[in-house]
């Protein structure tokens, strides 16, 4: 099985990188990225490419699309780790909403959704998918949105996607009343999501919480925790992602 994981960051990548065996990590450039490809420590057929995509939906697609066509031509990889992905996971940092997602929280996404792509009107912000464009919304598998969950304890819900941090109680409360089902916030999810879909490639969005979603208080952002669970869940999802078929589209 073939696993693409986008963080934003190189911080958030070392920090998923950390759950593998170091010794098997290897570089491969990509057009305005660097994959860095790892074993689990404990063996089995899977190949776990990492890729630092930059901050932002628009950067994340961009360098995920990059990966995904690379993989696709097989120009670069070796006979045995060549082809296309199977699985692309958007994973990293994140604010969660409260009370339901702690600081130090994981939680995994059942649903991805832009909660800014759209239009302010009269009557309130209206979705592109309303204006008759596009799509908000991505949605993981759901047979293996249970498997990961269970192997990593993550709460699951609606995870947001975002072009600015929340930095208020009051947009806080408007996303939450717009998406009642949404744990956590980020800025990259739906972006690696569209790539995704356009190769026809399931997709996951995993966050370790790094500070609550509300009034901005940049300090108390606890990113070495957040990290830590990343680097946890990590340790553990390998094998629940092999035993998932992905030709196991059904919901
Ligand atoms: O402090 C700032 O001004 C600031 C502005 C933009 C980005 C950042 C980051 O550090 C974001 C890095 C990364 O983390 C994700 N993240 C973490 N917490 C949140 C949040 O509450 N809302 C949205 N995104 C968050 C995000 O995916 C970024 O890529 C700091």
């Amino acid at each position: 099985m073939r696993v693409l994981v986008a963080t934003a960051v190189l911080v958030e990548r070392d920090a998923v990188a950390a759950a593998f065996a170091p010794s098997t990590a290897r570089e491969y450039a990509i057009p305005g990225a660097t994959l860095s490809r790892v074993a689990p420590p404990q063996g089995g057929p899977a190949v776990f490419d990492l890729l630092a995509a930059g901050v932002g939906p628009a950067a994340a697609a961009a360098a995920t699309a990059a990966a995904l066509t690379a993989a696709a031509l097989d120009e670069q990889s070796d006979e045995q780790s060549s082809g296309p992905y199977d699985l692309v996971v958007s994973a990293g940092i994140g604010g969660g909403f409260q009370p339901e997602a702690p600081v130090g929280s994981l939680v995994l996404a059942d649903e991805i959704t832009a909660a800014d792509l759209g239009a302010e009107t009269p009557a309130g912000f209206v979705p592109v998918t309303e204006l008759g464009f596009g799509a908000v919304t991505h949605r993981p598998p759901e047979s293996l949105v249970r498997a990961v969950a269970a192997v990593t304890g993550a709460r699951t819900g609606a995870v947001l996607t975002v072009n600015t941090v929340t930095g208020s109680a009051a947009r806080a409360a408007e996303l939450r009343r717009r998406h009642p089902r949404a744990l956590a916030e980020a800025m990259e999810g739906f972006g690696v999501a569209e790539a995704a879909a356009a190769h026809g490639v399931p997709v996951l969005e995993l966050r370790a919480v790094s500070n609550p979603v509300g009034p901005r208080d940049r300090a108390a952002w606890r990113i070495g925790d957040a990290l830590a669970a990343l680097t946890g869940a990590f340790g553990k999802l390998a094998p629940a992602l092999e035993s998932w078929n992905p030709h196991d589209r059904t919901q």
